[in-house]
């Protein structure tokens, strides 16, 4: 009798979200592993442009023009020429889970010379507890072939929900501008065998290339701010996103893993465009990141949506000084949050009720 093929894990349960200004043709390396999944492709640029997607795949494409339509005012929130629109394919999604691919990322290798399934990772790693709270010196426990080492409380072995599975990249690191600049022919090759939990007060630099997370847990916070026409900066859309969603996590006791699955980049994008793009964020983040490691939730903030209104007020408040643009992306922040509990007024992400009333 044939084998029974073994239906991909979350067939069903998870998006996988392009933002795009190329055609497609990247998908063929990907065809193996994404063909089961529903595809959402974010169009950016020129919405008469006609992007090509590859036979066989199940997707949903939008362009600028659709997400005016679908979200009227409220698109002022959604970036435009600039990876950050991916985020309307976060918040049009229906699905409990979410990965996000760049189109320059292609399948990579492990060191036996074996492709890597890089969705199936990150289900693996979303789908297993993280340990925000007490660092396992032997990486991952959950992982086949690993364990909790000696010292390590059986009483914290149960682990945290994991919101985000963070992935890295062969070839081509994601290096800022300077970076690029100073090492233009530095190229990744250490493939490095290992899951880690960011631990509980660490932020960490979110890079939006290879990224998977669940919706339901900590959707509404993966906002890719303000960035790209009209704006003062750019390439900070991810790490906007990672800051507010990992202090966020750390307020609900969910974990974030970051290591395996590896893609590998393909393309290095202009230096100096980038530092263009970046320079403004380069300063500013000298004063961003003490202020979010400063910032004290409430108690009352038990929602996702509760604490990221919480937070943009804190933003409005703390960092306009630094500049105006901190008041308008506390503002797109607040319309982001309106545009997501309308479009999941009881979906996955959705605010649950506010807490309840005193008795
Ligand atoms: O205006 C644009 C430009 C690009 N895109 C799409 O976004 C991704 C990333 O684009 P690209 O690979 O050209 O740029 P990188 O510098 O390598 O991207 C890194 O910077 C981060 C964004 O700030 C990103 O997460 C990193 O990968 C591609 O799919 C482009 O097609 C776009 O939509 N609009
Ligand atoms: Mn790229």
């Amino acid at each position: 009798m044939a084998e029974q093929k073994a239906t991909p894990l979350l067939k069903d349960e998870l998006d996988i979200v392009i933002p795009t200004i190329r055609n497609l043709d990247f998908l063929e390396m990907w065809r193996p592993f994404f063909e089961p999944y529903h595809l959402i492709i974010v169009q950016d640029g020129d919405p008469s442009k006609v992007i090509k997607v590859p036979e066989g795949f199940d997707y949903e494409l939008y362009n600028r023009n659709d997400i005016n339509r679908i979200l009227g005012p409220k698109a002022s929130c959604i970036s435009f020429k600039d990876s950050a629109c991916r985020c309307f394919g976060y918040m049009v999604s229906k699905k409990k889970y979410i990965y996000t691919i760049d189109d320059d990322c292609f399948v990579a290798k492990d060191p036996t010379g074996k492709d890597i399934n890089a969705l199936e990772q990150h289900i693996k790693n979303l789908l297993s507890p993280s340990t925000p709270h007490f660092f396992n010196t032997l990486y991952d426990p959950y992982r086949e072939g690993a364990d909790f080492v000696r010292g390590y409380p059986f009483s914290m072995r149960e682990g945290s929900s994991t919101a985000v599975s963070h992935g890295l990249w062969l070839n081509i690191p994601d290096y800022d501008a300077p970076t690029q600049l100073v090492k233009p022919r530095e190229r990744n090759t250490r493939y490095v065998d290992a899951v880690l939990t960011i631990p509980k007060g660490t932020l960490f630099p979110m890079c939006g290339m290879n990224l998977g997370f669940n919706r339901d847990l900590i959707g509404p916070a993966m906002y890719f701010g303000l960035m790209g026409d009209g704006q003062p900066i750019g390439r900070y859309d991810d790490m906007w996103a990672g800051w507010c969603t990992k202090v966020i996590c750390d307020h609900l006791n969910l974990g974030i893993k970051t290591g395996l699955p590896y893609i590998w980049h393909s393309k290095a994008s202009n230096p100096f465009v980038n530092l263009k793009k970046e320079y403004k964020g380069i300063y500013w983040q000298e004063d961003i990141i003490p202020f979010f490691q400063a910032v004290k939730l409430p108690k009352e903030c038990t929602t996702v949506q509760q604490c990221y209104l919480e937070l943009a007020k804190e933003v409005k408040a703390k960092l306009s000084e630094i500049d105006p643009y901190f008041t308008k992306l506390a503002d797109a922040m607040v319309t982001w949050i309106e545009a997501w509990d309308e479009l999941n007024p009881t979906g996955p992400g959705a605010s649950s009720a506010a807490p309840a009333a005193a008795k």
